[in-house]
């Protein structure tokens, strides 16, 4: 029997593994049968905590509920520091991903900041199946074109729309995350800007589906406003069921991401239920 924790940022939930002792045994069936919503715990992230080493407080293993591995989780990364951060004292904790290192601290007001590190812009980057420009892809579906892309460790891209509650997500997204000019698939944002300091936002995620928040999805719709001319540097993000506060800071390129954590409950879960 292992235990896990629910965890969640806006509704963006996760089962959290705490593999820092050891190995978990944890198969792809047995991620993709936890993170079921019908048949498991249900997440829209299965989260693994691993050893951190050489300036790094825990590594992040991100997959999502399809079984495919992220290499970035904006929301998830706030969860991971807070109970790192709880168990140590300490304020400030660097959670390390595949994509990087990401240092977040505690604020006074209870909310959690984390530096989610540079965008990155170029199309190799994002990345894109051949030479484009970034700012806009030659790519719609229905009434949505012309989205922005940016890499926030994990590709997105950004369709700016009039009015985000007539976009029907669910139709749309699955189609989009897989276009072909995505080699690795992308998560999927539709951003309505309703004026410099804020955004309103819905999001479907690559291998996840439609969710209530996307902590990197916000990050690359605020650095895709700012390039596009659309907003300015600091800006609030409202997603389904709340806000996150994104910043692109101008003195060293770095996306700040402030938002809340919270723990929905805790259990424990007999893996071999899940496959061998
Ligand atoms: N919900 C996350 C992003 C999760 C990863 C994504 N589905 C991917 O495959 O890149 C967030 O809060 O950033």
């Amino acid at each position: 029997m292992v235990p896990f924790r629910k965890m969640h940022g806006l509704g963006n939930d996760f089962v959290v593994l705490d593999a820092r002792a050891g190995d978990l045994d944890l198969t792809p069936d047995r991620i993709v049968g936890i993170a079921d919503r019908h048949f498991g715990v249900g997440c829209d992230q299965f989260i693994v905590m691993e050893p951190g080493t050489r300036g790094a407080d825990v590594f992040m293993r991100i997959y999502n509920p399809d079984g495919s591995e992220g290499g970035a989780c904006g929301n998830a990364t706030r969860c991971i520091a807070s109970l790192v951060a709880g168990e140590s004292g300490a304020d400030r904790v660097v959670v390390r991903t595949i994509s990087g290192d990401l240092p977040v601290e505690r604020l006074p007001d209870g909310l959690w900041r984390a530096d989610m590190g540079a965008p990155r812009l170029a199309w190799q980057e994002v990345p894109l199946a051949r030479e484009t420009d970034t700012l806009h892809l030659p790519i719609g579906l229905g009434p949505v074109s012309d989205p922005a892309a940016c890499s926030m460790g994990n590709p997105h891209a950004t369709f700016f729309v009039p009015d985000i509650e007539a976009v029907d997500v669910a139709s749309l997204g699955p189609t989009l995350e897989r276009d072909a000019i995505f080699p690795d698939r992308a998560n999927i944002g539709f951003a309505q800007v309703m004026g410099p300091e804020w955004i309103r936002l819905r999001m479907w995620e690559r291998g996840a589906g439609m969710t209530l928040a996307c902590g990197s999805g916000a990050c690359a719709t605020l650095v895709n406003a700012v390039r596009r001319g659309l907003a300015g540097r600091r800006a609030r993000v409202s997603m389904e069921r709340g806000d996150l506060v994104i910043e692109w800071r101008e003195a060293d390129g770095h996306v700040l991401m402030t938002g809340p954590v919270a723990t929905a409950f805790t259990g424990t879960l007999d893996l071999g239920a899940f496959g061998p």
